[in-house]
């Protein structure tokens, strides 16, 4: 449980807004209705089922966006039924949302539900005692939407920032392989809800260690470059593209198997071997592939592709070795 509220941001601002709504809300339902109050009772009761509810949705399904949203909405008309009800008093109960909007929903959803909220309360007017109480609302209100609006903006910025720091490989702009872990973890979770095919290609450049020391680490860093676009040009947008470490690549497919496979590897191999060059001469690369099976782990479904890989540089090199039998082809396709 800590673990999920520690990685999921939202997750743990709608836990708060629950558990702050349970404890902050219920003694004024219960004292509304002792009052004899009962719609405000009736209104504080439902906003407290309503938000604990959004919170047990987003604990269960983990759809935080969706839930986010709701609570969002459910906040600040909340609110401002309250102020309505309740008089002024009801208006500092706005303030907290107008700030944890920001963190539940992206920040021009929020901006406009802050507006509308302020919007509503100001044209309603009964709400204030004189116009002066309702400038200073409007005012305040909107100091604070506006300093949480470009917080959120700078949050939002340098999560994005350290994201792609901790999942790109700086040098050739792919994934790396923390993010690889990840999207094969959900690929082979996809295939095995799906039935999807799902392969996994390891491409290793040949003799590399030679560029470098013949040419220097600049050479060996723009063949880098160039394989990664060669592949990403002779491939599918929706196939992902890792740098496993090294001079070392993961191609992920995705519904692709038997003879689509081999033609797509085919063609690599043909634009690979076209293109890929350096001021020795021609470049080679070795390739292991490797079909989701059935019921496989991700660690076994990696270990068949390398051991492929192993198999295609012992061979000669410059080839692609799949581990698994092709419908209609030989189980090595070494050309
Ligand atoms: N230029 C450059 N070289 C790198 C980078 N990462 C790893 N290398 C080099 O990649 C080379 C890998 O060498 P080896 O593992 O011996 O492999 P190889 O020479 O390609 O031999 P085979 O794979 O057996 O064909 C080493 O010289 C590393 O220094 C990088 O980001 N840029």
């Amino acid at each position: 449980m800590l673990k999920r509220l520690r990685a999921d941001f939202r997750l743990s601002i709608i836990t708060i807004l629950g558990a702050t709504s349970l404890l902050g809300i219920t003694p004024f339902a219960i004292m509304r209705f002792l009052q004899g109050d009962l719609v405000a009772g009736a209104i504080d009761t439902t906003l407290v089922l309503t938000i604990f509810g959004g919170m047990a949705y987003a604990w269960i399904t983990g759809d935080t966006r969706r839930s986010g949203m709701v609570l969002a909405i459910i906040a600040c008309s909340g609110a401002v039924v309250v102020a309505v009800v309740v008089g002024e008093v009801g208006l500092f109960w706005l303030y907290p949302c107008l700030v944890t909007t920001f963190f539940l929903v992206n920040p021009r959803v929020a901006t406009l539900l802050n507006l509308t909220s302020i919007g509503a309360l100001v044209l309603q007017g009964d709400v204030f005692q004189d116009d002066i109480q309702k400038w200073t609302f409007t005012a305040t209100a909107m100091v604070v939407s506006a300093t949480a609006y470009a917080f959120a903006l700078r949050t939002n910025s340098q999560r994005e920032r350290l994201e792609q720091l901790a999942t790109i490989d700086p040098l050739t702009g792919v994934k790396n392989r923390r993010s690889m872990d990840e999207e094969l973890n959900l690929a082979a979770a996809h295939a095995e809800r799906t039935g999807i095919p799902y392969a996994l290609v390891m491409l290793d450049i040949d003799h590399f260690k030679k560029v470098n020391d013949e040419y220097g680490h600049g050479v060996g860093d723009e063949v880098l470059i160039d394989l990664v676009t060669l592949i990403r040009h002779s491939t599918r947008k929706s196939d992902e593209l890792f740098r496993y470490g090294g001079e070392e690549f993961v191609l992920l497919l995705p519904g692709v198997d038997g003879a689509g496979l081999v033609a797509v590897m085919n063609n690599v191999q043909h634009i690979l071997r076209k293109k890929m060059t350096h001021p020795g001469g021609p470049i080679t690369v070795s390739v292991g592939v490797a079909l989701l099976k059935h019921g496989e782990s991700v660690g076994s479904w990696l270990e068949r592709a390398d051991g492929a890989l192993y198999e295609a540089k012992q061979a000669g090199r410059d080839r692609v070795v799949f581990s698994d039998t092709m419908p209609g082809t030989t189980p090595e396709l070494a050309t």
